[in-house]
């Protein structure tokens, strides 16, 4: 089973309100590195894939049109960058990855490039690249880009690829730094190439200004399910992160995607999915529900609605309640929106239902499905039973409580998963990559080589 664990370097990465819990050490801690060193340090001692950030490049500024109600709760912002705390957490584990948050909406591809091979080479080939598109229009208004519709973004995004792979894949040899004292010649021009691309998007000459780094290509993660972004993820992914709604449906999202990664010529089971789930865990299920209390003490529906308005780009306040959501185009996340829909596929959703369903509090035990709740044995039994049903290959958990959680999740679950044999109990010494602890010692590079840019023109839904 594959574990990570899901944050952001903000005052609450998730479950809006709860930086108010006296207990919390995210509200003050997001921005030391004494506590993200602390996170790291446990989750490497819990031998996890990696530690993932997410994160975003604009505010949630769409609930009623203003950006106060994410401010007053802390709703990703504040928040710091997390690419630069890498090194930092690297310099304090040898194993744990590390999930970064890259958008391919408003960042440039060849700063792109540089920036994940300088992370690829300062830890030893554990980076992954969270590839996304950016819901958030308010980024475009801080000079960082344009914002552009849905499909037109995963365009984009193809061609993104396009470049960033040839950067990494193409423009050095595995031979090209010869470090040659005697003969002066550190790098051999001959072996280093330019990429020139041209397309609709980008140009980009190169060549790339790092040499190969231990994984080249950094780990591939994409997040999104839409129709267009599970082409997006079929073509390009090797990591799929989704948030499915219950084990039943999400085999559906699965199965497709799987499909659609063999349409496109891999092998489906490369492909390694992982279910972001929200987890409590406590030594029994009467702790772990008193856990939960928390949540009905601090949640805060106005920051809930920040930040799900910012995902999908539909202000739950600007538009009459009983307007059906059919109604409304959605520029933003429609993996957000479906998530809320697919709870209840057969009813006409309008925008009070989907108001008042995001600002509720959904305990697990009063018909709330979308969290794993109970001691570490009921949390492992509900984690194999999404396994089996669903065909994920593990999970990207979501703590809760947002940072004592943490500790009950490696000091609870996994040694009960490792108990069941499911998770392992040391990380592989021949594993020397984070490639390699999904798809097997020896194969730190892309398994797949590098391709053009699919035509927007001849791609499908
Ligand atoms: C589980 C999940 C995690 C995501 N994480 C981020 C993120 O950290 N930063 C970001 O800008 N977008 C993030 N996105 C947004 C996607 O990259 C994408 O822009 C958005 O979901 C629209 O695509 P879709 O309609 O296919 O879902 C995430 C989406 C999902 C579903």
């Amino acid at each position: 089973m594959h574990l990570n664990l899901f944050t952001e370097c903000a005052p609450v990465p998730s479950f809006e309100g709860l930086w108010r819990d006296p207990d919390d050490r995210t509200a003050e801690g997001y921005g030391s590195l004494e506590y993200w060193t602390s996170v790291a340090r446990k989750l490497e001692d819990a031998c996890f894939d990696a530690l993932f950030f997410a994160d975003v490049h604009g505010t949630y500024d769409v609930y009623e049109g203003s950006w106060a109600a994410a401010v007053r709760n802390g709703v990703q912002i504040p928040s710091i960058d997390p690419v630069p705390l890498i090194p930092a957490l690297a310099a304090v584990t040898d194993r744990l990855g590390f999930a970064v948050t890259y958008s391919t909406t408003y960042h440039p591809p060849y700063l792109c490039a540089r920036v994940l091979s300088t992370l690829d080479h300062l830890t030893g080939g554990r980076i992954a690249w969270n590839i996304v598109t950016s819901y958030l229009r308010s980024a475009s208004g801080n000079g960082i880009g344009e914002f552009l519709e849905h499909d037109q973004r995963y365009d984009r995004a193809d061609e993104y690829l396009a470049v960033v792979r040839a950067l990494w894949e193409r423009s050095w040899a595995d031979d090209a730094v010869r470090i040659d004292r005697e003969g002066g010649v550190f790098a051999d021009p001959e072996r280093v190439h330019q990429i020139d691309h041209h397309g609709r998007w980008f140009d980009v000459r190169g060549p790339h200004q790092c040499a190969p780094t231990p994984q080249r290509t950094p780990v591939l993660y994409q997040a999104g399910t839409s129709g267009r972004g599970l082409r997006f993820a079929a073509e390009h992914a090797e990591v799929v992160f989704v948030t499915l709604a219950d084990p039943r449906r999400g085999a559906e999202v699965v199965t497709d995607l799987r499909r659609r990664v063999a349409e496109a010529g891999r092998d489906p089971s490369s492909v390694t999915v992982l279910q972001g789930m929200p987890v409590v865990v406590g030594a029994t299920q009467e702790q772990a529900k008193a856990r939960l209390e928390l949540m009905n003490r601090f949640h805060s529906a106005e920051g809930r609605l920040a930040k799900w308005c910012g995902w999908t780009g539909i202000d739950l306040a600007g538009h009459p309640d009983e307007l059906p959501l059919s109604e409304l185009p959605v520029q933003g996340s429609r993996s957000a929106l479906d998530a809320v829909r697919r709870t209840d596929p057969s009813r006409e959703w309008t925008v009070g239902d989907v108001r008042r369903t995001v600002s509720t509090v959904h305990l697990p035990m009063r018909g709330g499905r979308f969290m794993l709740c109970g001691s570490a044995s009921e949390v492992a039994d509900q984690m194999e039973t999404w396994r089996e049903i669903a065909g994920v290959d593990g999970f990207n958990l979501v703590p809760f409580p947002p940072s004592t959680g943490i500790d009950d999740i490696c000091d609870l679950l996994v040694p009960e998963l490792r108990r069941r044999g499911l998770f392992r109990t040391a990380y592989d010494p021949a594993e020397a990559t984070l490639r390699e602890r999904y798809r097997g010692a020896g194969n730190a590079r892309l398994p797949y080589p590098t391709r053009p840019a699919p035509s927007p023109d001849t791609a499908t839904g």
